[in-house]
This record gives C-alpha cells, structure tokens and sequence, in this order.
C-alpha cells in the first residue's frame, strides 16, 4: 500500500481482513485500512488536509499503543475493550485522566467508517453525473456531523465542494473503469458494514458510545 501506483481496492481489501472467525476486529489491518484512506484523501488537495491531520493524529495514537508494551492486548477491538475498562483507562464522563483511551480513539475513527460505508453505498448506486459532493454532504449530514460543532460542519461542507465528478472519482480510486470500481465497491462495502457493526454491537454492549 506504500508506493507505487496506488489502488483504493487494496485499502477497502484491509477491512475483509479485519474480521477473525470468532467475529472479532483486528486493529492491526483497520488502522492500515484508514492509513490507506488518509493517503487517498490526501490525494484528492490541500484542502482536505484539516481532515487528514485529525484521522492522522488518531490513527498514530492507536498505533502508538498496538506497537507499545501492551501491544498483546491492542491486538484486537474486543482485548482493548477489555483491557482498558478493566484498568480504568477510558474517561467514561470526561476527559481527564485517560483523554486518548483507545476507546475513545476507534469511536471517532468507527464513526467515520459509518459515514464511508453511506459514501461508497452513495456512489456505487448514484446515476453517473450525480454530484459526488452532495452524496458526500449527505452521508456526512447522516453520520459524522451529528457529532461536530458548527466550525468543523462548515468547513467539511466547505471542502466537500471540491471533489471531483463521480467519474473523475471513480477513475482515481484507480481500480479500472467506473463499471470496474462499481463492482469492487459492491464487494467492499459487505466487510465494512461487518466491521461497522461489530463494532457498533461491542461500544453499545458496554455503554461506549458516547465517549468524551
Ligand atoms: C471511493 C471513495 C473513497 C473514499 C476515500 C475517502 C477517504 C477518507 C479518508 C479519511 C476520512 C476522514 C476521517 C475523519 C475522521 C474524523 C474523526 C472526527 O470526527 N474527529 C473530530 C472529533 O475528534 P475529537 O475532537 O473528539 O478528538 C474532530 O473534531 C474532527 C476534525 C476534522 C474534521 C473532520 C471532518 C470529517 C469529514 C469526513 C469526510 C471526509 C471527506 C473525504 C472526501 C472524499
């Protein structure tokens, strides 16, 4: 995934490798997923680098923990769940002692997979002149934005206007034609809906889901 030419069906291929048989998330492959992503957002202009930067910062925080002492316990969404509300490491009201638990980190990065997974549905089933910026306000207004303040909602909607055409988009996710990447997207957004759910399934078991 680093260097050479590079196509958007490996990173969506890191999100069927997430899931274990016993139905458990793998960290290692979702971070390379969104490491991925980053790189094609990064891609796309500067003016999506505020983005970039955040889900960066977030990524190297859950990487700085899956690669540190405790990496046997990061190895899987379900150990870090364990191992950090066992420990008392997730500030479950406020951000104090533990403002970067892993489990505060993989919501944001979960809540943005939710707003992928309606992105990538947008653009597999949009007619081929739709607006790629209005498929991506509307998954945006349906997921993520609920959760930002007004700043970061506008500028979001503010550099959703520069993306490109659905074609020109569907031709830098460099997977072939649109026909190509539309198929490929079909194949990828199953495994993405799985790692979103499980996810969503663990956070709601233990009251996760709105980590400061
Ligand atoms: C063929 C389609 C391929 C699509 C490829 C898309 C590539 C997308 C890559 C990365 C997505 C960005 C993930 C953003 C994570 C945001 C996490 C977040 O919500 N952070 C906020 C809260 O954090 P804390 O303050 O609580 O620590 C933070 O305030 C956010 C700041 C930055 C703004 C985030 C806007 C998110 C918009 C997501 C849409 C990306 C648009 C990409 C256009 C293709």
């Amino acid at each position: 995934m680093d260097g050479g030419a590079f196509s958007l069906r490996e990173v969506l291929a890191a999100f069927q490798t997430c899931v274990t048989e016993e139905r458990e998330v793998l960290l290692g492959p979702y971070l390379r997923g969104w490491r991925g992503l980053v790189r094609f957002l990064n891609g796309l202009g500067a003016i999506f680098s505020f983005i970039s930067k955040d889900a960066v910062a977030k990524i190297q925080i859950m990487e700085s923990y899956c690669g540190g002492e405790r990496r046997e316990e990061y190895r899987t969404l379900q150990s870090m769940v364990r191992y950090e509300l066992s420990g008392g490491l997730v500030d479950l009201q406020r951000r104090s002692a533990h403002p970067d638990s892993g489990c505060r980190t993989v919501l944001r990065l979960h809540r943005a997979l939710r707003w992928l997974q309606l992105f990538l549905e947008g653009l597999r089933t949009a007619r081929q002149d739709a607006s790629t910026s209005a498929i991506c306000t509307d998954s945006y207004n349906a997921s993520l934005a609920a959760y930002h303040p007004w700043v970061v909602r506008k500028a979001a909607t503010v550099a959703f206007c520069a993306l490109p055409s659905r074609d020109a988009f569907l031709e830098v996710m460099n997977v072939g034609g649109p026909d190509e990447a539309v198929e490929m997207l079909g194949d990828a957004l199953p495994h993405i809906r799985d790692v979103y759910g499980i996810t969503q399934e663990l956070y709601a078991q233990h009251h996760l889901l709105d980590l400061p």
